[in-house]
């Protein structure tokens, strides 16, 4: 199939979804740096958050450096061309938090459930449709249940107001054809005028290979970050999959070589540590993880002795998703009196 002349919209993961490997640290100047960068390099969309989106700073996520405003102060005004997003997950950001980033010049807002809890984004998404913001639906841990599932839940997003819905794989898990199955439904299915959105992560070198298997089933935005900061192993490589794209006659609008640069010179001097497949990040791939559990599996490895890799498949068994952060110690306290390491 050719996918020459069509258009993607790429909508990057730097500054929100890279907070998590940064625990949520980074700095105003990176931000503002960071997002120069991407703005000069054509990348129309930017999300700014903590890593879990608007009222994330908490003890069970993880207190940022700045608040939401300071960072998406810091960034919107610097904007010559680029849009901000803003990442909101009901529960955690509530309607005075969507205010607060649609008063700061956020244009896109994204609301943000597990995969079979689109009814409590209700509120937000209609909120966000009245403020007249481009809202968008994002379904997380999409392989955790059949394609039929995500288009009903999709649905319910669609109805509430939602003008684009994203399949989120938010463990690094799906291969191309589980992409295929759940982007071609949604397609097939939700209103020709609504958008469908892919958000992949690394954890088994899939994010490329599942973005433009996205793109041929009808997706027009794609998630990616420059150099992969992201949750795991990364997000999609922003760099690697413009250039895939202008390969293939795929249209961003990003500029190949000011990206690679971006991701080079800003990005990857900023790593806490390399982003990349090591065996407890390809762990989350392979058994259905959430991606951003990976940090905190391996500050449970160094407490209690528990291999990160071994409390990561015991998660996987147990089927935590995001929120539940707070049972990942917990289960290692199990594990490690399982084992007869703690009391
Ligand atoms: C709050 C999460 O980090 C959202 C996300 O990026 C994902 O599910 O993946
Ligand atoms: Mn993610």
């Amino acid at each position: 199939m050719t996918l020459k002349g069509k258009k993607v919209t790429v909508h990057d993961m730097t500054l929100r979804d890279g907070m998590h490997p940064k625990r949520h640290q980074m700095t105003l100047d990176q931000m503002r740096s960071v997002a120069r960068g991407l703005d000069a390099a054509g990348v129309p969309l930017i999300e700014v958050t903590h890593g879990d989106g608007l009222g994330g700073s908490s003890v069970n996520y993880g207190f940022p450096a700045h608040s939401d405003l300071e960072y998406l102060q810091a960034v919107v005004p610097e904007m010559k061309k680029a849009k901000v997003s803003a990442l909101l997950i009901p529960g955690i950001g509530t309607v005075d938090h969507l205010r607060m980033a649609r008063d700061a010049g956020v244009h896109t807002i994204r609301v943000a459930t597990h995969c079979t809890e689109a009814d409590v984004s209700e509120q937000h998404i209609g909120m966000a449709r009245k403020l007249e913001m481009d809202t968008v639906g994002f379904l997380m841990m999409a392989h955790m249940v059949p394609p039929e599932k995500i288009l009903e839940q999709a649905l319910l997003m669609e109805s509430y107001g939602a003008n684009c819905i994203y399949a989120t794989d938010s463990a690094g898990y799906m291969l191309p054809e589980d992409v295929k199955a759940r982007i071609g439904l949604l397609r097939d299915r939700l209103k020709p005028e609504a958008e469908i959105g892919f958000h992949g992560h690394h954890n088994l070198a899939m994010g490329i290979a599942n973005s433009i298997a996205a793109v041929e089933c009808g997706a027009t935005r794609i998630d990616a970050a420059a150099a992969g900061l992201g949750a795991g192993a990364g997000n999609t490589p922003m760099e690697v999959f413009v250039a895939v794209c202008a390969r293939m006659g795929i249209e961003t609008g990003v500029d190949v070589f000011r990206i690679s640069d971006v991701a080079e010179d800003l990005v990857v001097p900023m790593m806490d540590h390399p982003i990349r497949i090591d065996r407890d990040a390809l762990t989350l791939g392979y058994a259905g993880v959430y991606s951003s559990f990976l940090l905190f599996a391996k500050r449970a490895e160094a407490k209690y002795g528990i291999p990160a890799r071994d409390l990561l498949l015991e998660l996987g068994r147990r089927g935590m998703v995001g929120g539940q952060e707070d049972m990942i110690e917990d289960t290692a306290l199990t594990l490690a009196r399982a084992r007869g390491l703690a009391a």
